[in-house]
C-alpha cells in the first residue's frame, strides 16, 4: 500500500533532473551513482508515488547481477544470540516500543511493566549457555537506563551534576530494583567463552559518555579493552536531521552518529550500518542516508555489512498517534535492498532481515541484491514488542532448507565475514565457527526447542 509521505513539509523532496534510463545505465555499467540516480532508481522514476512494476524488475535484476559479481552465490548467516540488557529508556523515539519508561523500574514505583533489566552476572550466564550451544556472536543492544554509566568514575561525575536526573539523564543504581552494572562490567560479562561481542550502538556510546568531556575514541577504546569486538550501526534510523527531528528528537543527530562511528573505526572496531525506513521519510531521505553511509565507508573501510531495517509499525507511538498507517510496501522493501546494493559500491554485504520481512519476503530479498540472511538470534524483543510476528529464532536446518530451496549455497559466517563455511545441504550440521561449536544442531530437530546439552 502506498501512502503519502508529503505531509511533513520536508525541505528535502525526491525531485531530480536525472532520467530513470540514464540512472539505470550507470548502475548497469558499475558507475558510482549520484543521489539523483539513486532517487530515480528507488522511485522507478515516476512523478507520482507509485512504483512502475516493469521498471522495478529492471532495477532488481541489475542489483541481483551486481550481488553475484560482488559476492557470488553463497547466502551467509551467523550463529548468534541477542541479549538485550535493559528495556528502561527515556529517549522517547516515536518508532520504538521496545523501551519502558525508566520510572517504572524504580524501587518506589507502583506500576508494573513488561520489561527487564539484567545484571552483568545474568548476562554472562545467558551468553555462557548460548556459547555451549555453539554460537559465534552475541549482539547486545539496550535501552539507555538512567543508572547505566561507563564505570565507577562516570557514576561519580554524573552524580556530581546538579539535578542529574534532568540535566544528564542520571539516577544512581540504588534508585532501581535491579542494577544493570556499568557498561564495562556488562562488556566484560558478555565477552566470555571466546564469543564475539557485537554491542554499543552510537546512541549507547553517547550515553556512556554523557555529562563528561570524554571523546568517543576514549569511550570505545575502553569498551574494546573490556571485551567489545564490533559495533552495531543501529540508531542510524534516517541520517537526515529533518527526519530525526520528527521520529527521534531525543537522539544524537546525524553528525553525532557519524562521529561515534568514525571513532569506533579509529580504535580498530568493525561495525555494521543500518537504515530504518518506511515511516515518515521520503525516497530522497533514503538515498541521502545511503550517501552518508558510503562516505563513512570510503573514510573508514570498517563497515562489514549494511542492514535495511523495515519499520514495524503496529504498536509504536507513530502508529498510535496516527502519524503513520503502515510500514513500507513489498515493492519499497525490494527497491530499498536493490538500491542499497547498487549505491553502496564499497560495502560487500547487504543483509536481508527475516525478523522484519519474514521468511518468504526475506528470501525474495536474496534475489534483489542481498546476500546475507542475518542470524539465529535465539531471542528477539525489539521487533516483537513493535508488533512484528516473524518469530525469535531460526535453526541451521531452517536456514539450509530455505536457502537451498532458492538454489543458493548456505554458508555459516563470522560476524566480520572473514570466516565463511559452506554447509553440505545433503548432511546439514549445526554451527562450527563458534569457540565451542562442534556441529551439534542449535535446536532439537523435532520440537525447535533448544537442544538439550
Ligand atoms: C531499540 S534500539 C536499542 C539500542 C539503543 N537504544 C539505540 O537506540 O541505539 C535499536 C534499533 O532498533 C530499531 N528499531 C526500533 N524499533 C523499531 C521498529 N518499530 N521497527 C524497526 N526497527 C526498529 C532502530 O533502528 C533502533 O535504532
Ligand atoms: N537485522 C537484524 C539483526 N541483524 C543482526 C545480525 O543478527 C548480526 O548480529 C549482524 O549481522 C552481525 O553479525 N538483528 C536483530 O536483532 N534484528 C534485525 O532485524
Ligand atoms: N537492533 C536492531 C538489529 C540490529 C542489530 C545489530 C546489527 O548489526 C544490525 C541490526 C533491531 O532489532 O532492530
Ligand atoms: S530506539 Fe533505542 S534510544 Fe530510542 S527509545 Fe528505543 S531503546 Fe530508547
Amino acid at each position: 500500500m502506498q501512502r503519502s509521505r508529503g505531509e511533513f513539509g520536508f525541505e528535502c523532496v525526491p525531485a531530480t533532473d536525472q532520467s530513470f534510463e540514464n540512472a539505470l545505465r550507470k548502475a548497469r555499467d558499475g558507475e558510482r551513482l549520484a543521489v539523483a540516480d539513486g532517487i530515480e532508481l528507488i522511485t522507478t522514476g515516476t512523478d507520482d508515488e507509485g512504483i512502475d512494476p516493469e521498471r522495478k524488475e529492471r532495477v532488481l535484476e541489475i542489483a541481483d547481477r551486481r550481488r553475484a559479481e560482488a559476492v557470488g552465490e553463497q547466502v551467509t548467516f551467523v550463529a548468534n544470540l541477542n541479549n538485550n540488557v535493559t528495556t528502561a529508556c527515556n529517549t522517547g523515539c516515536l518508532f520504538c516500543n521496545f523501551k519502558d519508561s525508566s520510572q517504572q523500574f524504580r524501587s518506589d514505583a507502583d506500576e508494573s511493566h513488561g520489561g527487564f533489566t539484567k545484571t552483568p552476572a545474568e548476562s554472562r550466564e545467558i551468553v555462557e549457555q548460548a556459547a555451549e550451544r555453539g554460537i559465534y556472536e552475541v549482539t547486545s543492544v539496550s535501552g539507555l537506563h538512567p543508572a547505566f554509566a561507563l564505570d565507577d568514575e562516570h557514576h561519580e561525575i554524573l552524580a556530581s551534576h546538579d539535578d542529574a536526573a534532568k540535566t544528564v539523564n542520571y539516577r544512581p543504581p540504588t534508585a532501581y530494583d535491579t542494577d544493570p552494572g556499568t557498561y564495562l562490567e556488562q562488556m566484560d560479562a558478555m565477552s566470555t567463552c571466546g564469543v564475539h561481542l557485537h554491542s554499543m550502538t552510537p546512541e549507547e556510546a553517547y550515553h556512556a559518555r554523557r555529562g563528561t568531556d570524554w571523546s568517543y575514541e576514549e569511550v570505545y577504546g575502553r569498551l574494546q579493552k573490556a571485551g567489545l569486538d564490533s559495533v552495531p550501526g543501529t540508531a542510524a534510523e534516517i541520517l537526515v536531521d529533518e527526519v530525526r527531528d520528527v521520529i527521534c528528537p531525543g537522539k544524537i543527530d546525524t553528525d553525532g552518529w557519524l562521529q561515534a562511528m568514525e571513532a569506533a573505526a579509529t580504535v580498530g572496531l568493525d561495525m555494521t550500518a543500518t537504515i530504518m525506513y518506511g515511516h515518515v521519510e521520503n525516497a530522497a531521505h533514503r538515498v541521502k542516508h545511503l550517501q552518508r553511509v558510503r562516505e563513512l565507508q570510503d573514510e573508514t573501510g570498517a563497515i562489514t555489512e549494511f542492514v535495511p531495517l523495515s519499520f514495524i509499525h503496529p504498536n509504536t507511538p507513530l502508529a498510535e498517534r496516527g502519524i503513520v498507517e503502515s510500514g513500507a510496501s513489498d515493492d519499497e522493501d525490494e527497491l530499498m535492498i536493490a538500491v542499497s546494493r547498487l549505491f553502496l559500491d564499497n560495502v560487500d554485504n547487504i543483509q536481508s532481515s527475516w525478523v522484519k520481512y519474514g521468511d518468504q519476503q526475506g528470501l525474495k530479498m536474496l534475489s534483489c541484491g542481498a546476500n546475507d540472511f542475518m542470524g539465529t538470534i535465539l531471542s528477539e524483543e525489539i521487533t516483537k514488542r513493535a508488533g512484528g510476528e516473524f518469530g525469535e529464532y531460526r535453526s541451521f536446518d531452517e536456514y539450509v532448507e530455505m536457502i537451498s530451496a532458492i538454489g543458493r549455497t548456505p554458508a555459516e559466517r563470522s560476524t566480520d565475514y572473514r570466516q565463511v563455511r559452506e554447509i553440505d545441504i545433503d548432511a546439514p550440521d549445526g554451527p562450527r565457527l563458534g569457540p565451542q561449536a562442534d556441529g551439534t544442531p542449535l535446536f532439537d530437530g523435532a520440537s525447535h526447542a533448544p537442544a538439550d546439552d
